[in-house]
């Protein structure tokens, strides 16, 4: 098996306004395997997002290590830490986060831009990834023009475009009837699967489980299957 990413004993602490602490993670050991889909689920509080958090470098644990590319990341400077984001990474939330005055295209491109994407290759990358999200008849379209799955195809054709070693999706289709749901997601794995990717997402919906190479179950801060 080949783990991209693991995490060490990982414990999460928040402190509270009245002085008492939250322990939102607790001793959280998983491995995450390259080129895999895998589900962290878990009911509401239960620390899904706390762990994808830490592991996508936007935040620190209060105790433990995680693991990438051999290297402790929770240790890294700000610096160092903003690179990674940029570079390796990728993220996708629930309420797709496109700018609304640009078009499909436009997004895509903008993605490239900040990610230093080599300038004379952007225009062909977003054409592809746009295509490959089935979305090459809508690369005119703004946010407003399109449909829920749709604007949510458009963030996926955008975490993809720079190449992420790792994308971080944290319940990217809470927002979307079931059918739409489990059709992006497959498409987001196969495009994974092909690109050598590998997606660590969030999810309540139990029918994602099928779809899911690895299942981590979060119970109270603690992974428990
Ligand atoms: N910044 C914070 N300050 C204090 N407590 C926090 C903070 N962030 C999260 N928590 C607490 O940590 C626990 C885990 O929260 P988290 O958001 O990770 O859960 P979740 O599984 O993602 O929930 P949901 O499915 O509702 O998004 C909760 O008890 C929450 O109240």
């Amino acid at each position: 098996m080949d783990v991209i990413l693991r995490t060490e004993e990982l414990y999460r602490d928040f402190k509270i306004g009245d002085g008492s602490v939250v322990s939102a993670l607790k001793n959280v050991n998983i491995e995450i395997e390259k080129g895999k889909l895998t589900v962290l689920r878990g009911r509401s509080g239960s620390g899904k997002t706390t762990l994808i958090n830490i592991l996508g470098a936007l935040d620190r644990p209060t105790k433990g290590k995680v693991m990438f590319d051999g290297k402790d990341i929770t240790k890294l400077s700000e610096g160092a830490r903003d690179n990674l984001r940029r570079h390796d990474m990728a993220f996708v939330f629930q309420s797709v986060a496109l700018m609304s005055g640009m078009n499909a295209f436009e997004n895509v491109s903008f993605g490239l831009r900040l990610a230093k994407y080599p300038y004379d290759k952007r225009d062909e990358r977003t054409r592809e990834c746009l295509a490959a999200v089935g979305l090459d008849k809508r690369m005119t379209h703004r946010p407003s023009e399109m449909s829920g799955g749709e604007q949510q195809r458009v963030a996926i054709a955008r975490a993809i475009a720079h190449e992420p070693r790792l994308i971080f999706a944290d319940e990217p289709t809470a927002e979307l009837d079931t059918n739409t749901a489990l059709h992006i997601v497959k498409l987001f794995k196969e495009l994974v699967a092909k690109q050598n990717m590998t997606i660590i997402m969030t999810t309540h919906d139990p029918s994602m489980m099928d779809v899911a190479d690895k299942v981590y179950t979060l119970e109270d801060g603690e992974i428990v299957g």
